[in-house]
């Protein structure tokens, strides 16, 4: 089915950036904003200075702050605010979501205390089936994409066809999305990787360089893989996009949000020091190092860089003795 009309939840950065890139690939696109003051600015002025200052929006995305509005003849729902108030917010949605619109994620996380992925919470609350819910992921910086650098990314969903309707709705001149059926390896792959930025970014604030940096993220991806084969997800799906593209984007640009977080901690600073620079803005690997920790316990999975992060980010735990601790390991077999 042709994808027309397109209602994207949530106006923060990757929100505001994915609703671009929609509509400059043909849709119309209703974007809703929780505060008035946002939908009328990027109404009356096609800019969200908030988010992405300086950014020019399409003339077919308008906003609003009313769901019913976005909402409404939607063929496709994107789902554009953090993993830990999806559940909340989408259950405020429910009754106005168009029956058999695509629901899309584009949240990085696991949920805290269900230990759900987004697409898990998605199908929950809004009580659909798995083919009906989409997800995108990949290396995707907000900012970049905002001002039309080139980046792939891709769209996973259980019903290639239904992929495939997206696919061609959010495709253009800067935006190249990919199809795959494996949602569990994408959204794991997206949700791990924010907690392994954060480990870089720990370990640039202590001034180490690229060896450190390369290994985190090579055994950081090998901690997520053995997460995905425990749970099912297709081990190759981490050596692309949603895997090794995304968590290497992640680790090693300075605009990432998990990485910036990390580094300030590397520095000194206290997490509520971190959480004041950023702003308001999501670094949702300091919550998901504990619902993906406790995942991993659940399913016997080693993950020692995602424990450490936990310890970091809420047991107190300084950056320095997490590298002694992961350092001073056992040592093993590089497949192990
Ligand atoms: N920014 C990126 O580059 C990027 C890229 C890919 C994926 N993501 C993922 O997309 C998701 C959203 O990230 P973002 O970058 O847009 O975050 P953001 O911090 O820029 O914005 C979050 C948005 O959610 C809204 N929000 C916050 N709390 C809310 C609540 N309780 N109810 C409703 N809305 C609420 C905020 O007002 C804001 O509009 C995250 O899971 C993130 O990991 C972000
Ligand atoms: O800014 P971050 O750390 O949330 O990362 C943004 C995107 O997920 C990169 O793909």
């Amino acid at each position: 089915m042709a994808i027309e009309r397109v209602a994207v939840l949530g106006s923060g950065s990757w929100g505001t950036a994915f609703a671009k890139v929609i509509a400059d690939s043909g849709p119309e696109v209703v974007l809703w904003a929780r505060r008035q003051e946002v939908a009328s600015e990027v109404t009356e002025t096609r800019v969200n200075s908030g988010y992405l200052p300086g950014i020019s929006l399409p003339a077919n995305l308008t906003a609003t702050s009313d769901p019913a509005k976005a909402l409404d003849g939607a063929d496709a729902v994107v789902l554009a605010v953090p993993s830990q108030t999806l559940r909340v917010n989408l259950s405020a949605w429910k009754e106005l979501l168009p029956p058999d619109a695509t629901l899309v994620s584009l949240s990085k996380g696991v949920e805290l205390g269900t230990l759900k992925r987004m697409s898990e919470v998605i199908r929950e609350v809004a009580g659909v089936d798995e083919s009906q819910v989409a997800v995108v992921s990949g290396p995707n910086l907000a900012k970049e994409i905002a001002v039309e650098q080139p980046t792939a990314t891709v769209i996973a969903c259980t019903d290639h066809d239904r992929a495939v309707d997206l696919q061609h709705a959010c495709s253009n001149s800067y935006f190249r999305p990919y199809t795959n059926t494996d949602v569990v390896g994408c959204e794991l792959g997206g949700a791990c990787k924010n907690v392994i930025a954060l480990a870089c970014g720990m370990a640039a604030g202590m001034g180490y360089g690229d060896n450190t940096m390369a290994s985190i993220i090579t055994r950081g991806l090998a901690e997520t893989a053995r997460l995905g084969a425990a749970l099912g997800a297709d081990p190759l799906t981490f050596a692309g996009l949603a895997g090794l593209g995304d968590l290497v984007a992640t680790c090693a640009s300075p605009l990432s949000r998990n990485r910036s977080f990390g580094e300030r901690l590397g520095r000194g600073d206290t997490l509520a020091q971190a959480q004041e620079a950023a702003h308001g803005q999501v670094a949702e690997g300091v919550k998901s190092c504990s619902s993906i920790r406790e995942l991993a316990n659940a399913h016997g999975v080693d993950m020692p860089i995602t424990e450490g992060v936990h310890q970091v980010c809420h047991d107190g735990l300084s950056v320095r003795d997490l590298g002694a601790a992961l350092l001073g390991r056992d040592r093993k077999h590089e497949r192990q």
